[in-house]
């Protein structure tokens, strides 16, 4: 099996993880090859027995790999999907991080669930992303797509924007706010959440519209397929405004339109049979800890 390792961090539990999982990997036909920094890291500490090859863009990770190993908690696993990309290479996370949503399997669970890849069991967990476009943009690696949400808020000001939206063409609304969330069904745990839009299964076909602290107190997260385009206007008091795709940010100036939608490729991500999606959110929300149900 060939297998690439992501992480962004060396930590002082990165040992133990990286212990566990080479343990996983002896007795396995393995391939494995390095995020360049994170190997030089990990070197550093001479906790490899041997050299790796290793990739520092999503152009030197080879499409022939059977899965991205994403070390750290869910920021890590979204800056994984920038090396992925259309690759369909299936994304593991093991989360050293907080919260685990997207980094699912836990430290103590590497020497449990890993095993399960080479005997293939386990789900592949497509998950929809969307794209981000206007005139005079600048494809930089990594900033023209999201896992988790688009969004646009103020920048250099505490006065509100006006983000006027439309969907394919016809106008829906002018939000008054902060900013406005444009997120998918993997993001609808994130940022969404946190202002008040709903949670979404995975597999669900559709997006969601959430405002951020808007002052028409009426404006409501709103579901919306997810073959729909958008374009969005911001204007404002500031020349320029932001727009950040995950934990990635721009900025862009006022009153330029820009465009939103889904991409044509998914990111997979690997799921066990005993760490579903609605299992992790079950965990995660802590729901059944009220005592009284
Ligand atoms: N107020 C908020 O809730 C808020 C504000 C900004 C960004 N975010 C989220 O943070 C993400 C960027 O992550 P980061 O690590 O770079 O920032 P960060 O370090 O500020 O962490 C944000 C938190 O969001 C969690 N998170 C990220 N994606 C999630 C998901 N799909 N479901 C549930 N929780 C999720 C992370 O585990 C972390 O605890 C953004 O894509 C956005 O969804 C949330
Ligand atoms: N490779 C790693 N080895 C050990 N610990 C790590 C590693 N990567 C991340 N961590 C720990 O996890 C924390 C969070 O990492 P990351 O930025 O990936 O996630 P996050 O978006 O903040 O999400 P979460 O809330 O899930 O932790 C880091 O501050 C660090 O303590």
């Amino acid at each position: 099996m060939r297998i690439a390792v992501y992480g962004q961090y060396y930590k002082d539990n990165t040992e133990d993880i990286i212990e566990k999982m080479f343990a996983v990997f002896e007795g396995h036909t393995t391939e494995v090859i390095f995020e360049a920094k994170f190997y030089n890291a990990i070197k550093e500490k001479e906790l490899l027995k041997e050299e790796y090859a290793t990739f520092s863009n999503h152009e030197e990770l080879d499409r022939r790999f059977d899965m991205l190993i994403s070390i750290g908690g869910d920021g890590t696993m979204l800056r994984s999907a920038t090396y992925v990309r259309d690759k369909n290479i299936p994304v593991l996370g093991i989360n050293a991080g907080r919260l685990g949503f997207l980094a699912t399997v836990q430290q103590d669970e590497i020497e449990t669930l890993l095993p399960l890849i080479f005997e293939n069991k386990y789900k592949i967990s497509p998950r929809t992303l969307l794209s981000l476009d206007y005139e005079g943009m600048e494809k930089e690696d990594g900033l023209d797509f999201a896992l988790n949400e688009i969004t646009v808020s103020r920048k250099d000001t505490t006065s509100m924007i006006t983000v006027e939206v439309k969907l394919n063409g016809d106008y829906l609304n002018a939000y008054w706010a902060d900013g406005l969330i444009i997120s998918t069904p993997t993001g609808s745990t994130g940022y969404s959440l946190s202002c008040g839009g709903p949670l979404l299964i995975p597999e669900v076909n559709s997006l969601v519209i959430t405002p951020i602290a808007p002052h028409n107190l009426n404006a409501r997260p709103l579901v919306i397929p997810d073959d729909t385009e958008l374009e969005l206007k911001v204007s404002g008091r500031e020349p320029q405004h932001l727009i950040s795709l995950d934990s990635r940010i721009l900025t862009v100036d006022t009153e330029t339109s820009f465009f939103i939608k889904k991409t044509g490729f998914k990111i997979n991500m690997v799921e066990f049979p005993d760490e579903k999606f609605i299992k992790t959110l079950r965990k995660k929300l802590l729901w059944g800890e009220d005592k009284r149900n």
